[in-house]
C-alpha cells in the first residue's frame, strides 16, 4: 500500500520516516526519489535520491516514468513509477516522502493511499529546524519558508495531520496510522 509523508522542508519528515523504518513489523520500503537537486555532503546517489541532470529528469517526464513530478524551490523532483511498482509487487508499505504538488498528483491517481501531513509546533521551530541543518543558503532557506506557509494551507486534503513536536511521539502516532491501515493484525 501506499503511505504518503508529507508536510514542510525541514519539519522533520526524513528524520521521523528514519524511525518509522526501525521498526520492521510496518514492513515498509522507501521511495527513492529522483532530482535535479545537487547532493548534500552526506548524501548519497542511489540511496538518498537518484541525482540526475535537467535533461535526464526531462525526458522521464516525456516518457510518463514519473507517478508525480514537481518545481520545489528551483529543483525538479519526482517518483519513478518502476521503483514503486516494483516494492508494491513484493508487498511492501511504500512510503512516498513528497512535497504537497506532487501528493495532491498521487492523490488523484490513488485514492487509496494513506495520506500524511506533518506540521511543525510554530513557524519560529520550522526556521530553527531549517537553519539548523545548514543545508541550504540563506536565499533558498527564505524560499522554502514562504513555500513552507503556503504548504500547511493545504494540510486539510490529507487524510492524517500529525504534529512533529517530540520525534518519538510523532513516529508513535505514524506508526499507529500504518497499523490500522496497512499492516496485517494477524
Ligand atoms: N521533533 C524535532 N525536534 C527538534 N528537531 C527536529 C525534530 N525533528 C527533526 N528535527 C531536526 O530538524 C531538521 C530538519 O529535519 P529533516 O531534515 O528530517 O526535515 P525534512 O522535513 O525531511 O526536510 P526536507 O523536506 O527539506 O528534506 C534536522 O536537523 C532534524 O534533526
Ligand atoms: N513531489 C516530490 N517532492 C519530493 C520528492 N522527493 C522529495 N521531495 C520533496 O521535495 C522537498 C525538498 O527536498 P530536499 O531534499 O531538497 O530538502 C521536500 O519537501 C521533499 O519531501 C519527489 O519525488 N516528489
Amino acid at each position: 500500500m501506499l503511505i504518503i509523508l508529507s508536510g514542510p522542508s525541514g519539519v522533520g519528515k526524513g528524520t521521523v520516516r528514519e524511525e518509522l523504518f526501525k521498526d520492521e513489523s510496518l514492513n515498509l520500503a522507501y521511495s527513492i526519489s529522483m532530482t535535479t537537486r545537487k547532493p548534500r555532503p552526506a548524501e548519497k546517489d542511489g540511496i538518498d535520491y537518484f541525482f540526475v541532470e535537467e535533461d535526464e529528469f526531462k525526458k522521464k517526464i516525456d516518457e510518463d516514468k514519473l507517478l508525480e513530478w514537481a518545481q520545489f524551490v528551483g529543483n525538479y523532483y519526482g517518483t519513478p513509477k518502476d521503483y514503486v511498482d516494483q516494492l508494491l509487487d513484493e508487498g511492501k508499505n511504500v512510503v512516498l516522502e513528497i512535497e504537497v504538488q506532487g501528493a495532491l498528483q498521487v492523490m488523484k491517481k490513488c485514492p487509496y493511499a494513506t495520506t500524511i501531513f506533518i506540521v511543525p509546533p510554530s513557524m519560529e521551530e520550522l526556521e530553527r529546524r531549517i537553519r539548523g541543518r545548514r543545508t541550504e543558503d540563506e536565499e533558498i532557506v527564505q524560499q522554502r519558508l514562504a513555500k513552507a506557509r503556503k504548504e500547511i494551507a493545504t494540510k486539510g486534503e490529507y487524510k492524517y495531520v500529525v504534529e512533529n513536536d517530540d520525534i518519538l511521539e510523532a513516529k508513535d502516532k505514524i506508526a499507529k496510522i500504518i497499523r490500522e491501515h496497512h499492516v496485517d493484525q494477524g
